[in-house]
């Protein structure tokens, strides 16, 4: 960028004026942040010059690679045309209108309306009111309770946090909101032990059918769950687990919802996560890569049962946001997913890339330090550990390892974030097999570079 001031301005006006979101600021200040300045497909640079390959695609959503012109066009062009206008009181907006469709034409069959949000935190708010509503509207308003998952994230708003299942959050909001409940994941390497994962996944799917009946059937609106829960560590479910949880909920006439706010758009290797994992959800709540982080956009979709609910019923639902559906975000996403889809990248990641970087993210398994790398779409994991055979967690502060090699991945010129001690990627979809082979050989060095901290720092 012309005339950018050096680096350590930077830092400190940033230090003097800017809260980061979930950052201990008083150590970042002291640290001073990194300043990201321009991107170009999977790559970031700095304001030191570093070129960085972006293993985690910003935060998991820049699905189509930064530095797309048609993304760039598109939102100039809807800007000069009408740059913003709402979609309450009767009116609408050919965006708008264009992206419902075209949401509903690629969600999963069943699913067909969309009400729109500014981010993943407003969609599962919206998802709360929605179910709630909706149950209201069948003449059974005590159905309220949403059952959710320990470890999972829903976002950061009263009630996205309340969803999810981060413990450290609830501590500092007063959260859990009433009638959200948390049953156990779905994470066989940390809780597992000697379990055969398909029988783990069954029976961890079965906590929700005995909360169910703690709660009283009649008390109970909607289960929710990520089908790959990310924030959480990639935990991916056995296969059994989705399947007996939508069992489940057809029994119990509860609503499914899936999180797909990382999982969508191509993520797993199909366009959605639900796909991947054979079950069927009521409502969807989107994000990130809706409009690969261009600008910012999350929706709900919501399947014809629900819809109808709410519009046979009639009577106005109390809810919406000033940028629900904002112009620009729509036509961001727009031509976002034009390029996912003429780009073929669900397929290109679920037969190409996926297959490619599946098989070099397991030899990272066989590293001394790794105890399981596991992945799906592109989507993964390496969970460290001091004693692999037992599947051990080091005794050193949960994170310190994680920290340690995250700092050398970023030496190395690559992001990777670390969840804990397990490291995570979710690069971009069009990420290419040699800039794969490039994000393995750096995360491979990193790993080598933290094998010789533990051991020097005699970390256990
Ligand atoms: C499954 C899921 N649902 C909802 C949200 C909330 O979306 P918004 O942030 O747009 O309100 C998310 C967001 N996920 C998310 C957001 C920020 C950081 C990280 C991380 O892993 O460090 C993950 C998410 O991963």
């Amino acid at each position: 960028i012309a005339n950018l001031p050096p680096t350590h301005v930077l830092q400190e006006k940033d230090a003097a004026h800017h809260l980061h979101p979930f950052t201990d600021t008083k150590s970042l200040n002291a640290k001073g942040t990194r300043v990201i300045t321009r991107a170009e497909g999977v790559y970031l640079w700095d304001s030191e010059g570093h070129k960085i390959l972006d293993g985690m695609a910003g935060l998991w959503c820049v699905n189509v690679g930064y530095g797309r012109t048609e993304i760039i066009e598109a939102v100039h062009r809807q800007m000069q045309q009408l740059p913003y206008y709402n979609t309450f009181f009767q009116t609408s907006h050919p965006p708008a209108i264009a992206l419902a469709g075209k949401i509903a034409q690629l969600a999963p069959d069943q699913l067909d309306h969309v009400f729109f949000a500014g981010s993943g935190s407003e969609a599962n708010d919206t998802v709360v009111r929605m179910v709630r509503h909706y149950w209201a509207s069948e003449g059974k308003p005590t159905k309220k309770t949403i059952i959710s998952r320990h470890n999972a994230y829903h976002g950061s708003t009263m009630a996205g946090a309340s969803l999810g299942g981060m413990s450290a959050m609830h501590a500092q909001g007063g959260l859990p909101i009433p009638d959200i409940t948390h049953i156990n994941q779905p994470y066989w390497y940390g809780e597992g032990g000697d379990m055969d994962p398909a029988e783990f996944g069954l029976m961890r799917a079965r906590e929700l059918e005995a909360e169910i009946d703690r709660l009283g059937e009649d008390n109970v609106a909607a289960f929710i769950g990520e089908p790959i829960q990310g924030a959480g560590g990639v935990v991916i479910p056995p296969k059994t687990y989705w399947p007996e949880i939508q069992r489940i909920c057809r029994e119990r006439n509860i609503l499914l919802i899936a999180d797909e706010v990382i999982c969508g758009f191509g993520r797993t290797g199909n366009w959605f996560g639900s796909q991947t994992f054979n079950f069927k959800p009521d409502l969807m709540p989107i994000a990130k890569g809706l409009s690969s982080g261009y600008l910012p956009i999350g929706a709900v979709v919501v399947s014809e049962k629900v819809a109808k609910g709410f519009i046979e019923h009639g009577g106005e639902f109390y809810h919406g946001f000033t940028y629900s559906a904002h112009p620009a975000a729509c036509a961001a996403a727009l031509a976002n997913l034009e390029i996912i889809e003429n780009e073929r990248l669900p397929e290109r990641v679920a037969n190409d890339t996926g297959l490619y970087l599946a098989e070099k993210w397991k030899m990272l398994g066989e590293h001394p330090l790794v105890g399981e790398a596991r992945i799906c779409g592109l989507v993964g994991a390496l969970e460290l550990s001091p004693d692999k055979a037992h599947r051990a967690s080091f005794e050193a502060e949960r994170g310190t390892v994680g920290t340690i090699c995250r700092d050398h991945c970023f030496e190395s010129g690559l992001v990777m974030r670390h969840v804990g001690d397990s490291m995570i990627i979710s690069p971009p979809l069009v990420i290419t097999r040699s800039e794969v082979d490039e994000l393995i050989e750096k995360a491979h060095r990193a790993l080598d570079m933290t094998a010789a901290d533990v051991t020097a720092q005699g970390i256990k």
